[in-house]
């Protein structure tokens, strides 16, 4: 009984999602709107569309048991991300939840996050200050893509890959990384890869060759840092404390009574943080700076708030601000040193605008614009709709924050200041605003997400103004990250 594309014996409603199958979260944008349920039929299964927060409540808390990822999710992307927090559900989900948490509220992984975020900001700064330099237009998603990607793996493993160094250089694990990461996505698409599996061809060869990259690499950083920590603990000479995530499920590992833990499930832990912290915190930051640059009014707003939050701190620091030379660069570098180093965890928590900016960026351009889950059992939604075991529910936060009868009139319209209440930030209902899911398996990444998110901005639009190269076209990729197909071309001017 609810709205929705036109649907045709045995083929259901295969034929149009193919034919929108490019502007998909366009397509849903459209039923969403007249209908907050749109139950689309498909050949061996149901998907039911939800943009409804009380719906959203229903399967993400409220009857959560019923909606986990399921078996086919799990079997798709193991291959990638293993028995990881990601991809299962149950009892093994609920240990590593239990533990990732516990070290996500730890202090050392937040002191060591914001030394290695505020590093990889200010390698990004160097980047583009060279590029405008030499009036070089740059790919802001690639660079940020590598940012992410450094960052992650610094703190995850506590490993420097350097895929944002000056040259740019191209690096194995990151290659590799990246093509299993679109390869294991196709499947949920392509309905031969098991038989290419099978037959070890195509795609599916091509990913065989990238895991054991992304093995290799990853064992290898494994038993070296099981080995230094065993070396350390023999001698118990003075162990240099490592803070990154690996380092810190070894050592949890050794205190365990049961089975410690072991290789291929440390690999699994990181591996998930890559997957799930990199790509994510980079799109996002590439579609902050596209809808900073195209809305004067914010990009103005949002100088004023961090050349005053950058005087204020350096009163507190009882610090001057260094003199910026237009043809010195060393001069720049060290300002921008010096105001990276006025961010700190807490003081960047005062940027209510910044904080802003970025949600509103995520109400639009969610990372993750739908999510899937599978139904366990028959089940009623708080609006009368009825769903089948086996079939799929997504909630699309695309959608939602697109909706009017969410956000209201101006829904659509970009506007930071709807987060603000007298200037201070007021978060809503993490129901309707989903970007980072809800319930017991809400991000576990938000707080570092935001960090890092902060901490960049900050830094970009503080010292740098951007405009699109002409006739750039900027549109969202069809995958399971928002991310830009073309990319994002830059020329980059220095603000001093
Ligand atoms: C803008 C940045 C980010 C966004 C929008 C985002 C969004 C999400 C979403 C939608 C999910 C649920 C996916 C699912 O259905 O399982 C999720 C889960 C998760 N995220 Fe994030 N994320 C971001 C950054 C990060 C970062 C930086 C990390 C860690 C370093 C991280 C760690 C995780 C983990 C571990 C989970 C799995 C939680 C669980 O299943 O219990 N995320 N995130």
């Amino acid at each position: 009984s609810k709205k929705g594309p036109k649907t045709w014996p045995l083929v259901g409603a295969a034929i149009e999602q193919l034919l929108n199958y490019d502007r998909m979260h366009d397509w849903l944008v459209q039923y969403l709107s007249e209908s907050k349920t749109v139950v689309v039929p498909m050949p061996f299964t149901t998907y039911t569309y939800i943009a409804d927060p009380a719906n959203v409540e229903h399967v993400l808390k409220t009857n959560f048991a019923n909606y986990p990822k399921g078996e086919v999710y799990h079997s798709y992307m193991e291959v990638l991300l293993g028995d990881g927090i990601f991809n299962v559900d149950g009892e093994l989900w609920r240990k590593q939840r239990k533990t990732a948490s516990f070290e996500f509220a730890s202090k050392n992984l937040k002191d060591f996050s914001t030394v290695v975020f505020r590093e990889y900001s200010l390698k990004l700064s160097a980047i583009l200050s060279q590029a405008s330099f030499d009036h070089k237009e740059v790919d802001m998603q690639e660079l940020l893509m590598r940012m992410t990607l450094d960052s992650i793996c610094k703190v995850g493993f506590g490993v420097e890959i350097g895929t944002l160094a000056p040259d740019l250089p191209e690096n194995h694990f990151a290659r590799a990384f990246d093509t299993a990461n679109i390869i294991v996505t196709l499947r949920f698409i392509d309905p031969l890869w098991r038989i290419k599996k099978f037959l070890n061809v195509g795609s599916e060869a091509l990913l065989d060759q990238s895991i054991k990259v992304i093995n290799d690499f990853t064992y290898s950083v494994i038993h070296r840092r099981k080995a230094e920590i065993e070396e350390a603990q023999r001698t118990a000479k003075d162990y240099k404390v490592k803070h990154d995530i690996l380092t810190r499920f070894i050592e949890l590992g050794q205190n365990l009574e049961e089975q410690s833990t072991t290789d291929k499930s440390l690999r699994d832990i990181v591996l998930n943080f890559v997957i799930a912290g990199r790509d994510t915190t980079a799109t996002t930051l590439s579609w902050a700076i596209y809808m900073i640059m195209t809305h004067d009014h914010v990009a103005d707003r949002l100088y004023l708030e961090l050349t005053t939050f950058e005087q204020e701190r350096a009163k507190e620091e009882q610090v001057s601000l260094i003199h910026v030379n237009a043809d010195d660069p060393e001069s720049f570098t060290e300002r921008t040193t010096q105001y990276a180093k006025l961010m700190t965890y807490e003081s960047l928590g005062r940027l209510h605008y910044l904080h802003a900016v970025i949600t509103e960026t995520l109400r639009l351009y969610p990372a993750v614009p739908q999510d899937p889950k599978g139904i366990l059992k028959d089940d009623v939604f708080p609006d009368g709709t009825r769903v089948k075991a086996g079939g799929m529910v997504t909630y699309v936060p695309y959608s939602m924050g697109r909706m009017e009868y969410n956000w209201g009139s101006d829904a659509a319209a970009f506007k930071p200041e709807r987060w603000l209440k007298d200037g201070v930030f007021q978060n809503v209902s993490p129901f309707k605003f989903t970007a980072f899911q809800a319930g017991p398996r809400l991000c576990l990444g938000k707080d570092s997400a935001y960090l890092q998110m902060k901490m960049a901005l900050a830094i970009l639009c503080r010292f740098f103004e951007f405009a699109l190269v002409p006739k750039h076209p900027v549109k969202y990729r069809m995958m399971t990250i928002l991310s830009m197909e073309h990319g994002l071309k830059l020329n980059v001017t220095k603000r001093l």
